[in-house]
């Protein structure tokens, strides 16, 4: 009788802390839906902080299975799983809550079929695991660790000949070999001889015959080291003043007949832009466009060509052997001995801003040139997010609130991805603090469905101490992203891959690093902070129209590229 009743107590017990446990949960699921709903503005969906937190956790946690030798099994595993360009976690399907999140988490990207080892990928990542967090020991490299997530590594297609900017001829007939390279199909040249992948050709020219109708370069491209090794040692035999644009830069003619576009150092690298100089009035950096090639690849859009710090003789190299007779002209020695000159353009070309070597030696950007524009032509676009370029006039943009919806209603935005391309280029200006995007520009060839051009990014890195809000105004307006971006966005919010430390490794590579950090530290941070406010922008735009943004049809042409 005595143990009975000690049943049944001890079962009402258990019977009432069940309850309880029941009571409280439910509580808590109330207390959960009530601040979510609190939080949620008009252009917010239901990516609240637990959704978005364990987004993270599931980027993190892909890393683990993927990186070293482990990467190859899990790019199988990705590309098995793989729906309509999404793909989903294996390991993340046992619970439905979940599922949702790691779809959002593990995008496929742009395909890159070779490797490119910006330090020395492999030999540093030895030490991976396969579960756990990672040990992040001293030969620990976040940039090779991140380039080997499979965000950055779907599985790569052949690329249909249509897609390539480069025609390259199967066979010349009759034993004539020529040793001009075209883009018009007519004309016969020696595949033999001119394609992307053969060694026995310059790197410049690879990267011309590598550039397709999604990106200038694929992920790890093996010819991006020697190309910006090139551009960094090669001997120059011309140098002569760019035409066009506002300030001084010229063109370097090599050896092997490459070119680059060089931007010469104006100001100290830490250097702050003064408050009182417009957008359109402010110097431009070399280190902004070797900085800018450096953020676009970490992004994985890879829309920027190849730039590269380089110390040149200003007498040697520039003024011993050019042939422009108005650049030679403006070449004199200052008071304490330096030589300078300042060239002819709109913008600062005067003795007052002359660009000086120490006393000869002078810091610039080398930046790959593209294909000449009688091969490949380009077309320029007016950015609808454009400045006024004026002192006293607002543009359109910053004043209506609802600009957006006339945009999305306008070709080229209103089809393909011609929106999420440009705010993809808002996401990396607003990261360098670039305000000075008036154009852009794309090659004629693909028509609408390419990527866009990020040329032109001298005027980024000008200030670490204040971010600049309104370059953010598409995403804001829009309220839209590219899936794949936003991932990578968040990719880089994580510590195991943070912005600024990826950045700081990857412009450690660069050889003016020697002389100093190509990014001072407030600049590097500035990069974390601002993409905390882009993830923050990013994630108030609602599900269905990231997807909208996606509706577009994956056709064979579109292969490589980032959605
Ligand atoms: N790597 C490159 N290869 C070929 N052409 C280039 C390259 N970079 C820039 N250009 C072309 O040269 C033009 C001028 O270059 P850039 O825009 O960098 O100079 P800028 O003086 O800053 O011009 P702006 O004053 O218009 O801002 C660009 O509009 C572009 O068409
Ligand atoms: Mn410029």
């Amino acid at each position: 009788m005595k143990r009975m009743s000690r049943w049944y107590s001890r079962r009402f017990s258990r019977t009432v802390c069940l309850w309880l446990a029941f009571a409280s949960l439910a509580l808590h699921l109330l207390l959960l839906g009530l601040s979510s709903s609190v939080n949620q503005s008009s252009c917010e969906h239901v990516s609240s902080r637990q959704t978005h937190a364990h987004a993270l956790r599931v980027l993190a946690y892909t890393n683990d299975t993927s990186v070293g030798s482990d990467s190859n099994g899990s790019f199988a595993n990705q590309a098995k799983t793989e729906t309509h360009g999404k793909e989903m976690d294996p390991s993340e399907m046992n619970t439905t809550g979940n599922q949702m999140a790691a779809k959002k988490a593990r995008i496929s990207v742009d395909s890159g079929p070779a490797p490119f080892n910006p330090g020395n990928t492999g030999e540093r990542m030895g030490q991976s695991g396969s579960t756990g967090s990672k040990p992040m020991g001293p030969g620990f490299s976040k940039l090779d660790a991140l380039f080997n997530h499979p965000l950055y590594n779907a599985p790569s297609r052949a690329i249909p000949e249509d897609d390539w900017l480069m025609r390259v001829k199967p066979k010349v007939s009759g034993g004539r070999s020529t040793q001009m390279w075209v883009s018009d199909p007519e004309i016969d040249y020696d595949s033999a001889h001119w394609n992307s992948t053969s060694d026995s050709q310059p790197p410049w020219l690879r990267f011309h015959l590598g550039i397709s109708r999604w990106q200038l370069y694929s992920h790890r491209d093996p010819n991006t080291a020697p190309l910006v090794q090139q551009l960094s040692k090669h001997h120059i035999v011309s140098a002569v003043q760019k035409s066009g644009g506002t300030q001084l830069k010229l063109v370097i003619s090599f050896s092997n007949y490459g070119q680059a576009m060089l931007k010469p150092m104006k100001q100290e690298r830490d250097e702050e832009s003064n408050y009182n100089l417009f957008y359109f009035s402010d110097f431009e950096r070399h280190n902004a466009e070797i900085a800018a090639f450096h953020l676009d690849r970490v992004l994985g859009y890879r829309r920027i060509p190849p730039a590269v710090g380089r110390l040149v003789e200003v007498v040697k190299e520039i003024k011993d052997i050019t042939t422009d007779h108005k650049l030679a002209k403006t070449f004199f020695t200052s008071p304490v001995g330096n030589v300078c000159f300042y060239g002819q353009c709109s913008y600062y070309c005067s003795t007052e801003h002359a660009v000086c070597g120490r006393p000869q030696e002078l810091e610039v950007s080398m930046a790959a040139m593209l294909p000449d524009s009688s091969l490949a032509k380009r077309r320029s676009w007016r950015s609808p997010w454009r400045r006024s370029y004026s002192r006293s006039k607002v543009a359109a943009w910053e004043t209506d609130p609802h600009y957006c919806d006339t945009v999305k209603k306008t070709a080229p935005y209103d089809k393909g991805t011609r929106l999420v391309d440009l705010i993809d280029l808002t996401i990396l200006d607003f990261l360098m603090g670039n305000m000075d995007r008036h154009h852009y520009e794309t090659f004629e060839k693909f028509g609408n469905n390419t990527f866009l051009l990020h040329l032109d990014n001298g005027r980024a890195f000008g200030r670490h101490s204040k971010d600049e809000p309104s370059i953010l105004a598409p995403l804001e307006q829009c309220c839209r992203i590219r899936q794949s971006t936003l991932s990578r966005v968040r990719l880089l919010s994580l510590p195991q891959y943070r912005l600024s430390d990826v950045m700081r490794e990857s412009l450690s590579h660069d050889p003016l690093f020697s002389v100093a950090p190509l990014l001072s530290e407030p600049h590097l941070l500035a990069l974390d902070r601002r993409l905390s406010t882009v993830l923050q922008t990013g994630r108030e735009v609602p599900p269905p129209l990231i997807n909208n943004a996606f509706t577009v049809k994956r056709t064979s042409s579109q292969i490589g590229m980032a959605i």
